[in-house]
């Protein structure tokens, strides 16, 4: 039968019921892509989760879906989020879905370009602010408390059930669950998710569970350092956070599983945000890359070890951020004049080179 989404596919796993609205955009179902040259060079056998391929090109598809669903058999007709950018985008498509208001609250000028454009595409009403996504958080959370709109940020519940079936696909992918997942840690409930996925498929089916290895950008590392960062920065906008929502469960999925939270600077992300899109053709948005830097840090300080059967999450697409892609890349067009004999001449060179 073909994909019908992630609610038809994994309702005995969901809290759903007669009377949840059968909502999709065929969310889910996302390549796990072996990286081979990297693998080699490694010595590990690496995978990718390419979470890039959902509907709006991130994981919190997974989330929304779920999340959108419960809200209108709730009886809500509007949903409300703070958001870095692929929350925003993710939420505006499922309320456009099912005809629902949107609102999102964005830190403005710290949102990439392919994300805004979707918000708007999609219709939904956008604030600005002048701070960051954990004073958006506050703000939204404390208005959904006090008036009917529902939240959808990672800190309502059905968010994180949606989200822990990307790890039933990579067991059911593999066969069982990895030695290790890596994964970009922002506001934290993606690790949250994934831990509580591997759980619940490793009681039902004795799928195994894995090492839990999340990664921090070292500019928002707050659960790294144990402390609150006020002023977060990194290029990874997508983890441009500093007070994580979901602090205390990544902290139980990293102990629990004998993982760790590490954290990885912003010239280790774009090292590995460009040779994952030379060396095995797969672009990621920055803060995806996290997970794969985090991964040659940790082969490097001999915390991997060699062997090791590895799965990192790749949360989003890369063409959510062309202006970090077109930034910092050595490769530029190259400017001919429209003279059919130069440029004929100057493919020629570009054949022999
Ligand atoms: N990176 C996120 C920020 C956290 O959103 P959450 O709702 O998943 O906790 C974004 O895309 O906005």
């Amino acid at each position: 039968m073909s994909w019908q989404g992630l609610i038809s596919t994994y309702k005995d796993f969901l809290p759903v019921n007669e009377n949840t609205p059968a909502l999709t955009l065929l969310e889910g179902n996302t390549p796990l892509i072996r990286l081979n040259r990297l693998s080699e060079e490694w010595g590990i056998d690496l995978h990718v989760k390419y979470e890039g391929a959902n509907p709006t090109g991130s994981f919190k598809d997974r989330g929304m879906v779920m999340a959108v669903a419960k809200a209108i058999e709730e009886g809500s007709d509007t949903i409300i989020c703070a958001s870095t950018g692929n929350t925003s985008a993710a939420a505006a498509a499922y309320a456009a879905r099912a005809n629902l208001r949107c609102i999102v609250v964005i830190p403005e000028g710290k949102i990439a370009m392919g994300k805004l454009a979707q918000a708007v595409m999609y219709g939904a009403e956008i604030i600005s602010i002048e701070g960051n996504f954990d004073q958006a958080l506050k703000i939204v959370r404390s208005l959904s408390e006090s008036s009917p709109i529902t939240l959808v940020n990672s800190v309502n519940p059905y968010r994180i059930e949606g989200q822990k079936t990307a790890a039933f696909e990579i067991c059911d992918a593999l066969g069982s669950a990895p030695d290790i997942l890596a994964l970009p840690v922002g506001n934290a409930g993606n690790i949250t998710a994934y831990w509580k996925g591997f759980k619940e498929y490793n009681e039902s089916k004795q799928t195994g569970l894995p090492e839990m290895r999340g990664f921090e950008a070292e500019g928002a590392a707050a659960i790294v350092r144990d402390s609150i960062i006020e002023n977060p920065e990194t290029i990874a906008t997508a983890i441009r956070i500093g007070n994580p929502a979901s602090w205390k469960f990544a902290v139980e999925a990293a102990n629990e599983s004998k993982g760790k939270i590490d954290e990885v600077t912003d010239e280790e992300i774009l090292e590995a945000y460009h040779f994952l899109a030379k060396k095995e053709g797969v672009f990621a948005e920055p803060a995806s890359c996290a997970s794969i830097a985090g991964i040659y840090k940790q082969l490097k300080s001999g915390e991997i070890k060699k062997g090791s059967k590895i799965v990192a999450v790749l949360t989003g697409n890369g063409l959510k951020d062309p202006n970090v892609a077109v930034n910092t890349s050595t490769i530029q067009p190259t400017l001919l004049p429209m003279d059919e004999e130069v440029i004929l001449e100057h493919l020629q060179g570009v054949k022999q080179a």
